[in-house]
């Protein structure tokens, strides 16, 4: 199928169709360009056929080149290199051994045939390395005919690595090789390269061509033989099988297919070279070497976007672990809240329970348990303090005490707890007959009292009488009996029969034991 005609790209080569380009071969006809819609046209180069010259015509879109390129760029031409295929230059000197030159040294005042004359920057800064002036040296362009070095016409003779070593070798005649590796010169070498315009205006399609580039090259590092088949059959090539399989072999050393990405450009590298040019005199700025290096990734974000983006990231993270601390101390405080909440509400409960038991201790401290009547030791607090109130407001104050009778008989005919029903029915008689101000008393055993304030020895002996007549008068249920039982009655007035508690009670006794000795179930006065 026809490709679109913008498709349709030149691409010229630096030399003879060789061995040298076989990645170019390879990816025309193992179909790698086609795969892309590309349509190439390779063109052998020849010396008045140079990639830089058609590149800058117009006449190809694409083409590699040596280091020249990298010169043309800085002089302001607007090349760019998309891949270095070579990442070490075949270029270097090679003299006939019997001329004595061994060394770059004995290049002074020689012969020396240079592919780019004065303008080769390799040799120029290997010279200026070795603290040689390029003008001790007898630079001559290089008429590309080989015999002028066998010849002896010329000293030294720029040549190939991968190249004119075989047909020495083939016409065994020793030879010395002057590399500019030796010297700290190391450029790279058959660059791929196009124009600013090319990649300014079609992008993708720079992208296509490298890519099917850097395909073919790896396929012909992977198959050289099928290439050498290809040129030899298809390519009009003149070297022999043995020497193109010479060529593969040694531009393995130079390519690197093994340890390097095929293409592979380091900035620093193509820096380095152009530090070269300059030391070389060969240019006067690196001004123009921004985007010479192609970077074969899509176009990146601006160089300020990672910056920004790493800023926000960190930015992000600080308020997220900022609020993460946040909430965990919230989490923490709500946690120490609902605990603390719990603990108040259990001592509020336990203070109400504690309120509530202090109250019951404190009425146990005053009540008698079995009949819930004051103790005797609340009676002697309170007789006192009446006494003390009726002193100061001169009221009466009267005491009765009451003893159930013959209450042992009870106890001993009924048993224990039948007389504890009796106490209480008592008990209850008294608290209920009571007036306000009354305070009824168990004084202990089967003994009452009863301390009466504001009331006078004549009323006192009123209520004694309807409290004895009513307990005389009612049964106490117990189980299945009743118990029928009465009192005695022995009251004491103040001040008419005594002005102390000890008095009042010592006078209510003596009383108590009249109506018990007159009959009882009576009520007597002191
Ligand atoms: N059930 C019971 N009996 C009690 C309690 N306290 C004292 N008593 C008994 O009350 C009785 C008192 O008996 P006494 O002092 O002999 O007098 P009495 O039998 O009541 O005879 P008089 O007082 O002379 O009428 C004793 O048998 C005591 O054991 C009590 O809390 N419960």
């Amino acid at each position: 199928d026809q490709a679109a005609p913008e498709s349709v790209i030149d691409f010229q080569l630096r030399w003879h169709h060789q061995f040298q380009f076989a990645g170019y071969y390879a990816a025309l006809e193992k179909g790698f360009y086609r795969e892309e819609g590309l349509e190439v046209r390779i063109h052998a180069g020849s010396p008045g056929r140079q990639p830089v010259k058609e590149v800058l015509a117009g006449r190809a879109q694409y083409a590699e080149g040596n280091s020249e390129i990298l010169h043309q760029r800085l002089l302001g031409q607007p090349l760019v290199a998309l891949a270095a295929i070579f990442q070490h230059s075949p270029s270097v000197l090679i003299a006939r051994r019997d001329s004595g030159i061994a060394s770059a040294h004995d290049l002074i005042g020689k012969r020396v045939m240079l592919m780019d004359g004065n303008a080769d920057a390799d040799f120029l800064t290997m010279l200026l390395n070795e603290g040689i002036s390029p003008s001790q040296v007898n630079i001559l362009p290089s008429s590309y005919d080989f015999n002028d070095l066998l010849s002896g016409k010329v000293d030294a003779f720029n040549s190939y690595l991968t190249n004119e070593p075989f047909y020495l070798r083939q016409q065994q005649v020793d030879f010395t090789v002057i590399d500019p590796r030796s010297y700290r010169v190391d450029f790279y070498s058959d660059v791929l390269f196009t124009s600013e315009a090319e990649v300014r205006d079609n992008p993708a399609r720079v992208q296509a061509f490298r890519r099917a580039t850097l395909k073919g090259w790896r396929y012909a590092m992977e198959h050289p033989a099928e290439i050498i088949d290809l040129l030899l059959a298809k390519y009009g090539v003149s070297k022999s099988r043995e020497h193109l399989e010479f060529e593969a072999a040694a531009m393995r050393s130079l390519i690197l297919p093994d340890l390097i990405e095929i293409g592979h450009m380091n900035p620093g590298r193509w820096q380095h070279m152009a530090d070269a040019f300059i030391k070389a005199g060969l240019v006067k700025s690196q001004a123009a070497l921004a985007g010479f290096v192609y970077d074969p990734r899509p176009p990146a974000a601006p160089a300020w976007v990672v910056p920004v983006l790493l800023g926000a990231l960190l930015a992000v993270g600080a308020v997220l672990s900022v609020a993460g601390y946040f909430i965990r101390v919230n989490r923490r405080l709500l946690s120490v809240d609902a605990q603390l909440r719990e603990a108040n509400e259990r001592l509020v409960a336990n203070l109400a329970e504690i309120s509530a038991l202090h109250k019951q201790l404190q009425e146990q401290a005053v009540h008698d348990p079995l009949t819930g009547l004051y103790n005797r030791r609340y009676l002697d607090e309170v007789l006192e303090r009446e006494l003390a109130r009726a002193v100061r407001e001169g009221y009466p104050v009267s005491v009765a005490m009451i003893d159930l009778d013959h209450f042992k008989a009870v106890n001993d005919t009924y048993g224990h707890k039948a007389g504890d029903r009796v106490l209480q029915a008592l008990g209850r008689l008294l608290h209920e007959q009571a007036r306000e101000g009354d305070v009824p008393c168990r004084f202990g055993g089967e003994e009452f009292v009863l301390v009466l304030p504001r009331m006078a020895g004549d009323n006192a002996r009123r209520r004694a009488e309807q409290w004895r007549e009513a307990f005389a008068a009612q049964a106490t249920r117990h189980g299945e009996i009743e118990i029928h039982c009465t009192m005695s009655v022995g009251l004491a007035t103040y001040p008419g029969d005594a002005t102390s508690a000890e008095g009042l009670l010592a006078g209510a006794d003596r009383a108590l034991y009249r109506a018990k000795a007159g009959g009882r179930n009576r009520v007597e006065a002191a």
